[in-house]
């Protein structure tokens, strides 16, 4: 259960909202369970009276009848209310947290995450841990405390008959959940198998849409969409049997409960040791005792999915506290050099190295292109400069500095880069823009827009700068989408600039504009440029073949 104990502790900010929820429960549980053991004796009461013409005051128990039923309505209301704000606030805090935790790991860590995995970790994930805040922890109180009171209210009033149902009540209480936990852990298990994978496959459906109907796979496609929509289903239809048995089970309990009362109270009633009315209390607040545990058992059988999601939401706690481990002072903002030695690096133990002892210098405001054919390891080499990846040996440095030493953000206020598949986001033109500064003025997005040759496509969109890119920028086309990205980076002011073939997309007469109006962008700058076709890059002070980084042998 250790791997709950983080999630327990993050519920302090809540805890007084939770502690009023459980007592709200508390009191309705016991309300429920007082209507139905005080309408019992009335009931009784009422019978014997009319038959015996004995005096009955009828205003006290039917006052009482009516506080119970609307203090059970009101408090049950408030409970929900409560509980339920106290929950959403503490899983709004922990989706925040787990996106914190995520956002600086390394990414070849994230890249190993599925995108389906990491949206399964912000929804279905966070979401189980409401069944213990929600579901287990509030109600098994309430249920301890309730049937304890019960309990103890009836052992006072019928003695043995009040033990006997105590003895069943908490026999089931204690059995019944624990056997749905048992039970229920291999069902939680095949649903956290088959959702991922049919998270996994809508997604790849959605995204790879266009691919899927080019390739005619739409068909293939689909029925491994339904496998995992099969599997999930019945997994759930496993985990929801269990319930119902759960559920049954109670319902049997509360009988049993109640049939223990008639079997200790029957003879308690013949020897006149208790009243008809209090055996009909006694009874039929046995069978309301089953109210505070009729959740228990389907609450108790998604533990271990809860477990198993507290497990996979801390998997990455303990790498973001490594990661920001270690920082230094950052080199000033100005013009910097750059210095790769003796740099060693593979994606993967079992694969062989992309750079071998590769060591490249440079200077300060210098502008070097690397080119070299696909798949030597270009981008793997801007992915190291920029501190994206760590080298299995060898140092990257910029002044001096090792740049995986500088914090994320001091790192990233020294060196922009343009990545090979560069994200735009689902907002508008100036929503993309300002990413990279939220405070940048339209003056400034404009002048950023002319410099990749943007600034007359967006002027003549109807909405201009508030123009909608689209979901990952599809409103625009593929060059569009490009000279957006390379604009965000026009509007920083990072000393250093990585990009990853910046014209990928462009017609030849673009690209030579965009490079033409970069030139004096990049004259200010340190600038490491990947591009396959060196002729067609940003003017340049040097341009090296990738494999010359490479030591002798390294190929
Ligand atoms: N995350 C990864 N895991 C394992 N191997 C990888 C990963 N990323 C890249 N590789 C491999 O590393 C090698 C270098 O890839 P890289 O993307 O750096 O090449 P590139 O020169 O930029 O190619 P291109 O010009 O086609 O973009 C390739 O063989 C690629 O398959």
């Amino acid at each position: 259960m250790r791997e709950l104990m983080p999630f327990l502790r993050d519920l302090r900010p809540e805890c007084w909202r939770l502690a009023l929820g459980t007592l709200l429960l508390i009191v309705s549980l016991a309300a429920s369970i007082g209507l139905m053991g005080l309408s019992g004796w009335f009931i009784t009461a009422t019978a014997v009276a009319g038959l015996t013409g004995a005096y009955l005051d009828i205003y006290r128990p039917s006052a009482g009848i009516r506080f119970f039923a609307l203090a059970r309505s009101i408090s049950r209301y408030f409970e929900r209310l409560v509980h339920h704000d106290a929950v959403l606030r503490t899983l709004a805090r922990l989706r925040g947290w787990l996106f914190r935790t995520l956002a600086p790991l390394p990414l070849a860590r994230v890249g190993r995450l599925r995108r389906s995995d990491l949206l399964n970790r912000m929804t279905a994930d966070v979401e189980a841990l409401d069944n213990l805040y929600l579901r287990i922890i509030g109600p098994s109180l309430a249920a301890v405390v309730t049937l304890g009171g019960t309990i103890a209210v009836l052992v006072l009033l019928a003695g043995p008959a009040g033990l006997a149902v105590g003895a069943v009540l908490l026999a089931g209480g204690i059995l019944l959940p624990l056997w749905a936990w048992r039970r229920g852990s291999p069902h939680g298990e095949a649903v956290d198998r088959h959702l991922p994978a049919l998270r996994g496959a809508g997604v790849d459906a959605v995204q790879g849409l266009a691919e899927l109907r080019a390739c005619g796979a739409v068909g293939r496609h689909e029925q491994r969409l339904m496998a995992a929509a099969d599997g999930l289903a019945a997994a759930r239809a496993r985990a929801a049997r269990l319930t119902g048995a759960g559920e049954g089970a109670v319902g049997l309990l509360a009988h049993g409960a109640l049939l223990a009362a008639l079997v200790v109270g029957i003879p308690l009633y013949q020897a006149e040791a208790i009243s008809g009315p209090l055996l009909a209390l006694v009874a039929l607040a046995a069978l309301a005792g089953g109210e505070a545990l009729t959740a228990l058992p389907g609450a108790w059988q998604h533990l271990g999915r809860t477990r198993a999601a507290a497990r996979r939401l801390l998997e990455h706690a303990d790498t973001a506290a490594d990661e920001s481990a270690a920082v230094v002072d950052p080199p000033p903002r100005q013009a910097l050099g750059l210095a790769l030695a003796g740099v060693t690096f593979r994606h993967a133990a079992h694969t062989p190295p992309v750079l071998r002892d590769g060591s490249l210098t440079v200077a300060p405001g210098e502008t070097v292109v690397i080119h070299g054919p696909s798949g030597c390891g270009k981008s793997t080499l801007l992915d190291l400069v920029a501190g994206l990846i760590r080298p299995d040996a060898g140092t990257v440095t910029l002044e001096g500095v090792p740049v995986h030493a500088l914090a994320e953000a001091e790192r990233f206020a020294r060196i922009t880069y343009l990545t090979q598949r560069t994200e735009l986001f689902a907002d508008s033109v100036a929503g993309n823009l300002r990413i990279v500064d939220p405070r940048a003025d339209e003056a400034r997005m404009w002048q950023a827009l002319h410099t990749v040759g943007l600034d007359e496509r967006v002027r003549s969109a109807p909405r201009g700068l508030d123009e909608w890119v689209g979901e990952g920028g599809g409103r625009l086309s593929g060059g569009e989408a490009r000279r957006l990205a390379l604009a965000r980076l026009v509007l920083t002011d990072a000393p250093v600039v990585l990009l990853d073939e910046p014209f990928r997309g462009l017609d030849d007469a673009t690209a030579a504009e965009v490079a033409r109006r970069l030139a004096p962008w990049l004259a200010e700058r340190t600038a490491l440029i990947i591009s396959h076709d060196p002729d067609s890059a940003p003017p340049h002070d040097r341009r090296l073949p990738f494999f010359e980084l490479i030591a002798p042998g390294g190929e």
